[in-house]
């Protein structure tokens, strides 16, 4: 089972780091515009492979991308301190331009999973590529909220005194500043998060939800003004969504990938939990949202469609 990374920065050798100790798939291309950071990011992990899974990890061109299963598209810029990640899209968007096409030409039967930021909007880009090279919808889909979905089970589970694994809840929309935590939705162990808190005398109250609240939506901000970038979590998600295309394992997973319309907004891509297997998206499944949510899930997808106008709309 072969998988491609595209883009050897911090974020792409982060996810096959992590693919390597989860033992994803059995052999990873890293490929990069950097052809000695590929070479070095690629024998630094194999390096690893005697104390994880059996793997084989090599740097490689465009052409070694062939019979991938999956190809994870990491290339490009990422944020410095302070900056959005709409800021990066003109820039991102040229790396696409040159990348997609690449991809496609050497793996065109791979699922196509985009990290790139800003993540919405590139995996639409991505989509309508491969949508006129004849790849069927669903084979392209971004990593989209896995990460902040992550970030708010994870806080959950801390101040709830619970393993995040038996937290279930969703972020959904864009991966940004407009993300929607889906709070009505939560359960801890099965139970709804309001009887969990009040048979455990939890607190609930408004400066709770708003503190972690905050702590998800702000989460890239404040680890990158530490530390200059985040990939642990992203490498850590990448290779969970890649774990579920290539063993076809069903999972739902708050990706993104272009959809007719969501929450109202005609012809756009943010994140909803989906069915994800080996062709990718599978299915979509609509949440029963508060009006409060579905009216923050709307505007959320509005940001992300007047990127994708705004871009179309330049000379
Ligand atoms: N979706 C998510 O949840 C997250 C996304 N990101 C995004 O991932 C992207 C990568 O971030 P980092 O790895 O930290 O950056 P990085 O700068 O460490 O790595 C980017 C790599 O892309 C390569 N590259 C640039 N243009 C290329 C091209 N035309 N062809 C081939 N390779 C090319 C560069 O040589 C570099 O090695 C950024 O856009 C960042 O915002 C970062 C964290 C989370
Ligand atoms: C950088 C980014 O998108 C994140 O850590 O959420």
């Amino acid at each position: 089972m072969k998988v491609g990374i595209v883009g050897s920065g911090l974020v792409g050798s982060t996810a096959a780091y992590a693919m390597v100790m989860r033992g994803v798939g059995r052999e990873i291309v890293l490929v990069d515009m950097n052809a000695a950071r590929a070479e070095a990011e690629a024998a630094d992990i194999r390096h690893a492979v005697p104390f994880a899974h059996a793997h084989e990890v090599r740097a490689g061109g465009y052409a070694d991308l062939a019979g991938c299963l999956a190809v994870v598209l990491c290339a490009g810029v990422g944020q410095k301190p302070g900056e959005t990640r709409l800021s990066l899209l003109q820039r991102n968007a040229a790396v696409f331009a040159e990348v997609v096409p690449a991809v496609l030409a050497a793996a065109p039967d791979a699922v196509l999973v985009v990290a790139t930021n800003p993540v919405d909007v590139m995996t639409h880009l991505a989509a309508r590529a491969a949508a006129a090279a004849g790849v069927p919808a669903g084979r392209v889909l971004g990593s989209g909220t896995t990460l902040d979905t992550a970030r708010f089970r994870s806080l959950l589970g801390g101040h709830c005194g619970v393993d995040p694994h038996h937290v279930h809840g969703y972020v959904i929309g864009e991966h940004g500043d407009s993300e929607v935590l889906t709070w009505s939705l939560v359960t801890v162990g099965g139970m709804p998060l309001e009887a969990f808190a009040q048979l455990r005398g939890v607190d609930l109250s408004e400066p709770l939800r708003c503190e972690i609240d905050s702590q998800v939506r702000r989460a890239a901000y404040t680890i990158i003004s530490g530390k200059g970038a985040t990939y642990y979590g992203v490498g850590s998600a990448l290779a969970r969504v890649v774990e579920a295309v290539i063993h076809d394992q069903r999972s739902i997973l708050t990706v993104c990938t272009p959809a007719a319309e969501v929450a109202g907004v005609a012809d756009v891509t943010v994140s909803l939990p989906r069915l994800v297997g080996r062709a990718g998206v599978a299915e979509t499944f609509p949440l029963p949202l508060t009006p409060d949510e579905h009216a923050r899930l709307q505007a959320s997808a509005a940001v992300i469609r007047q990127a994708l106008d705004e871009l179309g709309s330049q000379p």
